[in-house]
This record gives structure tokens, C-alpha cells and sequence, in this order.
């Protein structure tokens, strides 16, 4: 049975860990499909090579010297290349690629930097596709353009994938060597680069899954499971063994960043199992993410996460309730300035808008704010720009009457302030809305609650 693999950047960050990764390809002859990430951290301070190619983009644009940052991210290649005492010339086209990337034509800036992004990973598998023939392990570099990954083009550094990719990946055909594929990009209709969110790669390897009719992801990065909370938080926290495709979304939503969101979709529409394993540790058992129904939960909730990464609007206006169509005035304000809202918890005087900060910036909030004072006139109107949500996640939490007071009790006694909550939109999860500087704080208390480790 065939599998895909795919490797996070941690995973191939220098020669070391590259050498882990090639045993892993060499231990299971079934790993045949190799999708990778840019080289990641070789160590806690160290910057990721798509970060550095950021600032490379970003110095083109601003026309400022680039010679430094160029040489700095050749040289994150080449020391792996050396590693493995591949020659000069046939290295070279890795440089010069990396060097011609100023000269390309590029429809406007944010084309420039996802091209100049995605090929933090486009290096990276044909270093990886040279390396393994030159240890004797036949091997293929694979562009997503061979492949037919099409993506939107209206957000090149956050594209989504086209249906037409399924088509044209069931159309691929391959033999027995090993595809070695980039992940986080595709091409747009237009044949331009176009790269997912930040963490995309695992959006790629779900896809190729399924358009491949491959029923088996690892995923594998630095960890040996995917954690009840994350580790950075929580000191050894519980090891999940099994959880539900959409337990990993709603917690990876919020802050389980081990696996992307958005890479949850392909894997559900075809099926595929995903097994989150560690590189460091490959015979480990991981975690598996699979359908709903297939098992019974270990505990009455899976995991709790927090996120940081969101900012809220708050607005008061007596009878709101009352007003006809104030809902469409807001979202057509939204439309205006092309912004999607995450949530939007109301009562009958007040209502929250909760955004992604990621998607803003400091002129386009002041303008959102000032249009919606005028169109809406509310009483009171405020942004609070460090909004945290916190997510308790489970399958089991259907069955159980207390859990919502489990979880709300610790947090209270805790003194922490909650400014929302909301369960019933998902049977599965209750999303709670807090200060950032209270979030951890949170995430202690309810795991303690649930799981009685460390508070
Ligand atoms: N609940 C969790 N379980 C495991 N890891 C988590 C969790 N929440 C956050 N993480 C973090 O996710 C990291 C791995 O994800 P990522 O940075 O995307 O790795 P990669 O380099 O393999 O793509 C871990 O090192 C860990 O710090
Ligand atoms: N290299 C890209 C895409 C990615 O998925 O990376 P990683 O697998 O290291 O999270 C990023 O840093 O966003």
C-alpha cells in the first residue's frame, strides 16, 4: 500500500536531520510519495529559510541589497549539500535559480513573494530528489505544476486549491521510483506561483493524498503525538493516540499548530488517515487522525488550545435586536474593504465581531471603525486588539451534561475574565473568548481540570 510522507521544516532544517529523513524513506518501501517543507529551525533562535526568503522578497521590493540574505539562504543548501559531497555542478542550478529570482517577471509584489517563498520548498525537493540518487535511491523531483495543483489567484500568499486539481491528479501517472514534491504552492490558471497560508505544506500533502487515492498521510514533524494541550503551555501534557478529523480542526483552528487547519478538508473528502509521527523518533505510534464514529474518546474532552491571533470588535446600541438589516450593513462595510469576520457572538443590545488580526492592518481597522460608526451609529464601539480563544475540544463531550461547568469553574476560580462563549454551533466544542494575557492561564486551568496534571 502506498503512502505519502511529508516532512516539516523542522525535519529538514541541516544534514542531520536530513539523514533521519532518508532512513525513514528507506525503512518502508511503501513511502513512495515525498513531500517536503523548507529547511525550518536547526535550533530555538534560528530563522525558518521561508522567513529569510520574506526578507529577500521584501529588499527586492524595497529595492534595498539583497547579496547578504541571498548568500545566507544558498548557504542553508549548501551546507546540506555537503553532507552528502554533492558536487558544484550539481548543486549549481539550485544557485542560480535562487540568484535569477529578482530577474523573473512577476504580475505585482504579492506574486514576487510567493514565488520567492514557494521556493524556500522547491530548492528543497530537488536537493532532496539529488540526494537520494546519489545514495542509489531512484528518485524524481515533482513540480505541483507536473502534478496540475491549481490555485486561486486572488490571494497569492494565501491561495486555495481549485477542484480541477483532483481531476488532474487522478490523470498523473507514475512508476516505482520515489516522487520527491514541494509542498506549500500551486500554480493559478495563469501558470503564476501562488503559495497556501503560512504552515501550507501539509495543505499540499492532504491533497495529493487525496487526488492520488492514497488512504495513508504521515505527517511527520518534531514531536511524538499530537498533545491534550500544547507543550509549549503545558509541561508533558497527555499523548492524544486517536482523535476525529474535525477534533484536529477545531484545535488546530486555535493554536495546535503541529498540523494545518486547512489541510484537514482534502484528507476528509478522500478518506485519507493521517498519522502525525516524529522524525527523532519514527517508531513511535504517533497519532492518528481519522472519521468520526470509528472509535470510542479516551477522555471527555480531547484537547484545549488557545489562540492570539485575533481582534474584536465590540459595539453596543440599544435594540439592535429590532434593527432590520443591520447584520447586511456590516458585512457589506466587510465586503468594502475585502475582510472576512471569524465569529460573531450578539445579545440583544450587543454584538462581537471576531477577526483574524493576520488578515488586518492598522489603516484598514481605523477605516472599518469610522465606516461603521457612521453607517450604524451605535452607543458604544470599541476594538480590542488582544483578543485570545480558547477551544475545548471532544467527541465525548456530547455524552456528558457536566462538562461545560468542568470547564467554566476552573476558569472562574481562576479569575480570569471570559467575554464569551459559545457552544451549540459545534457539538463538539465550546469556544471561549478571553484576554491574550489570560489565555495560558486558561489553557492551565481546564487541562488541570480534565486530564489532573500540572497547573
Ligand atoms: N497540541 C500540540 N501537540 C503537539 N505539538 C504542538 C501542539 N500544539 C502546538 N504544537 C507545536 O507544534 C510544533 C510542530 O509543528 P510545526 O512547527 O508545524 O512543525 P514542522 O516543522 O514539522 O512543520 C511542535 O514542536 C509543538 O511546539
Ligand atoms: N515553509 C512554509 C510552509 C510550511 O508548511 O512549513 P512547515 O512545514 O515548516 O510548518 C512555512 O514556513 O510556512
Amino acid at each position: 500500500m502506498t503512502k505519502l510522507i511529508k516532512f516539516g521544516g523542522s525535519s529538514l532544517a541541516n544534514g542531520e536531520q536530513y539523514q533521519k529523513v532518508i532512513n525513514i524513506i528507506k525503512s518502508d518501501e511503501n513511502r513512495q510519495i515525498i513531500v517536503l517543507s523548507a529547511p525550518g529551525k536547526r535550533f530555538s533562535d534560528d530563522i525558518k529559510v521561508t522567513d529569510l526568503l520574506i526578507d529577500y522578497a521584501t529588499k527586492v521590493i524595497n529595492k534595498n541589497d539583497y547579496q547578504d540574505i541571498l548568500k545566507n539562504i544558498i548557504q542553508r543548501y549548501q551546507d546540506i549539500a555537503d553532507t552528502y559531497d554533492i558536487s558544484d555542478k550539481e548543486f549549481a542550478p539550485i544557485v542560480n535559480i535562487f540568484k535569477q529570482l529578482p530577474d523573473k517577471d512577476y504580475l505585482n509584489n504579492d506574486y514576487l513573494m510567493a514565488a520567492f517563498k514557494a521556493h524556500g520548498e522547491r530548492m528543497n525537493a530537488k536537493l532532496m530528489a539529488i540526494i537520494l540518487n546519489h545514495l542509489n535511491i531512484s528518485a524524481k523531483f515533482v513540480d505541483p505544476k507536473e502534478l496540475g495543483i491549481v490555485v486561486s489567484d486572488e490571494n497569492p500568499n494565501a491561495a486555495d486549491v481549485l477542484d480541477e486539481t483532483y481531476e488532474n491528479l487522478g490523470h498523473f501517472g507514475y512508476g516505482y521510483e520515489k516522487l520527491v514534491i514541494p509542498g506549500f504552492f500551486g500554480y493559478t490558471k495563469n501558470d503564476d506561483i501562488a503559495t497556501f497560508a503560512r504552515g501550507g505544506s501539509d495543505i499540499t500533502g492532504s491533497i495529493i493524498a487525496n487526488g492520488l487515492n492514497i488512504p495513508m498521510y504521515e505527517n511527520f514533524t518534531d514531536v511524538s503525538s499530537i498533545y491534550s494541550a500544547n507543550p509549549k503551555i503545558i509541561n508533558h501534557p497527555v499523548s492524544i493516540k486517536k482523535m476525529t478529523y474535525r477534533e484536529m480542526r477545531e484545535l488546530a483552528y486555535a493554536g495546535f499548530s503541529v498540523f494545518n487547519d486547512e489541510a484537514i478538508i482534502p484528507a476528509i473528502k478522500g478518506n485519507v488517515t493521517i498519522n502525525v509521527k516524529n522524525t527523532n523518533l519514527p517508531d513511535e505510534p504517533g497519532t492518528l487522525i481519522v472519521p468520526e464514529g470509528s472509535f470510542q474518546p479516551e477522555h471527555p474532552i480531547t484537547g484545549v488550545s488557545s489562540s492570539n491571533r485575533f481582534s474584536a470588535l465590540y459595539l453596543h446600541k440599544y435594540l439592535l435586536n429590532k434593527e432590520v438589516g443591520i447584520t447586511l450593513k456590516l458585512l457589506t462595510i466587510f465586503q468594502k474593504y475585502n475582510i472576512s469576520y471569524e465569529h460573531m457572538p450578539s445579545g440583544i443590545d450587543d454584538l462581537t465581531i471576531i477577526f483574524d488580526k493576520d488578515n488586518l492592518d492598522k489603516p484598514t481597522i481605523k477605516k472599518l471603525c469610522n465606516d461603521i460608526q457612521e453607517t450604524i451609529k451605535p452607543d458604544k464601539l470599541s476594538w480590542i486588539d488582544d483578543y485570545a480563544i480558547i477551544m475545548v475540544v471532544g467527541e465525548g463531550m456530547r455524552d456528558s451534561a457536566n462538562t461545560i461547568s468542568d470547564i467554566i469553574e476552573p476558569i472562574t476560580n481562576d479569575n480570569i475574565p471570559i467575554h464569551m462563549i459559545n457552544q451549540g454551533a459545534s457539538q463538539i466544542s465550546i469556544m471561549i473568548g478571553t484576554r491574550e494575557a489570560n489565555a495560558n492561564q486558561a489553557v492551565k486551568s481546564i487541562y488541570k481540570e480534565f486530564f489532573n496534571k500540572e497547573k
